[in-house]
């Protein structure tokens, strides 16, 4: 996996089976590792048109650059992505329209492709996003999709958000989940190990921030559990390849054929091809034809 670029973050209760973990005492770089966090934290945002993915989107960059509104038809049409400073670390967010619908076009394996190529190397969290009180089969038919097309380790890096947290006039959305008749969403809280959070998208100032706060706290939990490290899958990997082929063609068109500093032509044409296969089982893999 890519380098990130880390930074300490000071624990002010360290837990004290660590320190009396012989193991963990002896690997000091596992220690080292779990006290780490990415400075940059790729967000996407997924959910079915309409949940409140754009307008969950602006409540984290707290302002308004994604269009949301309120149509019966999808509002965004292509992946966008922003970012903005808080707490010291840059968050990317990336929006999205419904890539996870259960009709599978070449339109959709192009759109799913593009929220790759904005959230490579990989996403941090993926932000699942639903309306509260709304959890239907085209949400389980998202969770179902999320899985096939970006594998099933995709669940360790979900948090699920709800939004319209305001119709539970002040009552608690923990409740709301561990008390739900919903199976599917039980199950699905069940699964991604509680991590959910509510949104108000229409709050504003402290009530906005607090918000972004919870969530951040389920995010820091992944990052803890994955020490650090983002969701990485073979769609991600063959991206990184041809990021990394692009600039090495650049590199080479600049300083001219056969420079020591990159490879042959024989070996980039032979790495080329190798990724042009290899892209057409990503293809097939979006497609929902193979497994990731
Ligand atoms: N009251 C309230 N309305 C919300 C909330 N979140 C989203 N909405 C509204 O729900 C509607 C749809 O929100 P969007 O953000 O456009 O949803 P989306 O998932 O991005 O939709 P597509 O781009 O079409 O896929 C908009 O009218 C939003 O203002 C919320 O927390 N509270």
């Amino acid at each position: 996996m890519e380098e990130e670029e880390y930074e300490q973050i000071p624990q002010e209760n360290p837990p004290e089976e660590l320190s009396q973990d012989p193991v963990l005492e002896l690997s000091g770089g596992l220690r080292e590792k779990e006290q780490k966090t990415p400075r940059r934290l790729r967000l996407i945002l997924m959910g079915k048109t309409g949940s409140g993915k754009s307008a969950t989107g602006n409540s984290i960059l707290g302002r308004d650059v994604f269009e949301s509104k309120l149509s019966t038809r999808p509002v965004t049409k292509t992946s966008q992505r922003r970012s903005r400073e808080w707490a010291g670390k840059e968050l990317e967010v990336i929006d999205t329209p419904n890539i996870l619908s259960p009709q599978v076009s070449p339109e959709v394996a192009d759109a799913i492709c593009q929220a790759i190529v904005l959230s490579a190397p990989g996403p941090h969290a993926v932000l699942l996003v639903t309306q509260l009180g709304r959890f239907t089969d085209e949400d389980q038919q998202v969770v179902r999709r999320l899985q096939e097309v970006f594998g099933v380790g995709v669940l360790g890096h979900t948090i699920l958000v709800f939004t319209r947290k305001e119709d539970l006039a002040g009552g608690s959305l923990e409740d709301y989940v561990r008390e739900t008749n919903n199976q599917a969403l039980a199950w699905l809280d069940v699964t991604l190990a509680r991590r959910h959070c509510g949104f108000n998208n229409r709050a504003q100032g402290e009530e906005q921030e607090a918000q972004l706060r919870e969530l951040m706290e389920k995010v820091e939990a992944i990052m803890w559990e994955n020490e650090g490290d983002y969701y990485s899958n073979k769609a991600y990997q063959y991206t990184q390849q041809n990021f990394r082929l692009k600039e090495l063609q650049e590199r080479q068109v600049s300083q001219g054929q056969g420079s020591e500093d990159v490879p042959g032509e024989e070996s980039w044409l032979e790495g080329l091809s190798q990724i042009q296969k290899e892209s057409e089982e990503a293809h097939r893999c979006l497609l929902g034809k193979a497994d990731l």
